[in-house]
């Protein structure tokens, strides 16, 4: 059975609930490490007023005994500190003629779920689509993805991240290994390594911000000690560099992906592109560049994987925007109480925590077993294979 899971939970409900199923047993989980992991996406210059009041923290409820997973699905909940502010609006149903019928969304904001998940779903409290189409639910999908990114480090397996440009401003480039990068993005609140380009972005959102305004940008995620083979050329959804794709493209607000030099291959030559493959009794099978970020044929070939996500701005603008009142069908213009004005550098982290469960999964894919011992044995005699190749 491969890896799978399946989140639940709205953003001013009790909680959000993860299952993740088909983990090995023997997994040791450090439980710091992974509320470390959801410290991360909280942070970040241009979130709103709600980050405030969230502390979030995995609790496991299953699948784990003394700080081992037993190979049993595990569950985990994040548990919503706002939930206690918003008990009536949720418990209540805003019924015509009722208290509660004002507190009924009726007003869809362009850019969110909302007009498309009420006419889909015939819904006509708005609230019942916003609920769960917002990036709350990423909170439990970086909870599963910092399961993921303990089972790849059991292997050697890191993954980092950076913001590559937040709006008009793009962080210069740089040479810095992935450990240094992990620890430079950390102290940064737009997560570059740069001190000149931080001061100016995090200017840049507060610009925004007074204007009432959202910015979007462009986030990066490494994977670094993958081994040669992740995925497969012979069926379309065994590729790795698809499925990396698709789960980069399901984060809120997300626009577009792309794996190594992406969009820029259609705009140079071949021998530009390709990397060319060098071979030493020290590394084996390398690379002397990584133009295509660790894929040929829907596998991994060593390098490190490196993609890129595009995420648009937030949708909730204090700046009015057009809309029509789902009632009256008349045009509104309204003012919103509270939203992120820039959340790409919490994206960012999103991103990795996503990227790190696609990779978990194909690794359990190829080396598949039911505890991390049989895992190891068959890892470790692959990599035999690769070294008398
Ligand atoms: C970390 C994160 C925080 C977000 N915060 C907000 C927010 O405060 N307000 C908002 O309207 N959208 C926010 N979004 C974006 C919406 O969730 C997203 O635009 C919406 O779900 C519609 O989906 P789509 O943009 O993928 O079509 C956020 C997205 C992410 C990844
Ligand atoms: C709660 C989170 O992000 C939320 C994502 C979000 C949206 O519409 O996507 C809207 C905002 O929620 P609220 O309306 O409660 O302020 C963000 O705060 C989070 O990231 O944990």
């Amino acid at each position: 059975m491969s890896l799978r899971y399946l989140t639940a939970g709205e953003t001013h409900g009790p909680q959000l609930t993860a299952i993740i199923e088909g983990l090995p047993s023997n997994l040791q989980l450090d439980f710091q490490e992974l509320n470390f992991q959801l410290h991360r996406r909280q942070k970040g210059h241009g979130r709103g007023r709600r980050m405030q009041i969230e502390k979030d923290t995995a609790n496991i409820v299953g699948g784990v005994r003394h700080g081992k997973t037993t190979g049993a699905p595990v569950a985990l909940v994040v548990e919503n500190n706002d939930w206690k502010h918003w008990t009536t609006v949720m418990n209540i149903e805003p019924i015509e003629g009722s208290d509660e019928e004002k507190r009924r969304v009726h007003r869809p904001r362009p850019g969110h779920a909302d007009l498309n998940g009420g006419l889909k779903y015939n819904l006509k409290d708005l609230r019942n689509v916003l609920e769960r189409s917002s990036a709350r639910e990423t909170a439990a999908r970086v909870a599963v993805g910092a399961v993921a990114r303990q089972f790849l480090a059991a292997f050697g397996i890191k993954v980092g991240g950076q913001v590559i440009r937040i709006g008009e401003i793009e962080a210069p480039k740089h040479n810095f290994s992935l450990d240094e990068l992990i620890r430079l993005t950390e102290e940064s609140p737009v997560r570059v390594v740069d001190k000149e380009t931080e001061e100016k972005m995090c200017a840049y959102i507060d610009q925004i911000k007074a204007e009432g305004d959202s910015i979007g940008g462009i986030v990066e995620c490494i994977v670094e000690g993958v081994p040669i083979g992740l995925g497969s050329h012979v069926q379309y959804d065994r590729k790795l560099d698809g499925r990396i794709a698709q789960s980069v493209m399901s984060i809120n607000a997300f626009k577009g992906c792309e794996i190594g030099i992406g969009f820029e291959a259609g705009t140079i030559r071949g021998s530009q592109v390709h990397d060319e493959i060098m071979y030493s009794e020290e590394r084996g099978y390398y690379r002397a560049t990584n133009r295509l970020g660790g894929f040929e044929g829907g596998m991994t070939n060593g390098e490190q994987i490196v993609v890129r996500g595009v995420m648009k701005p937030i949708p909730t603008l204090y700046k009015p925007l057009q809309s029509v009142d789902i009632d009256t069908k008349e045009p509104f213009t309204a003012q919103v109480e509270r939203s992120d004005s820039c959340a790409v550098p919490a994206a960012s982290v999103v991103m990795e925590h996503v990227v790190a469960w696609e990779v978990a999964k194909a690794f359990l894919e190829k080396f598949g077993g039911d505890s991390m011992e049989e895992i190891k044995a068959n890892y470790n005699n692959y990599l035999d294979q690769l070294r008398s190749y």
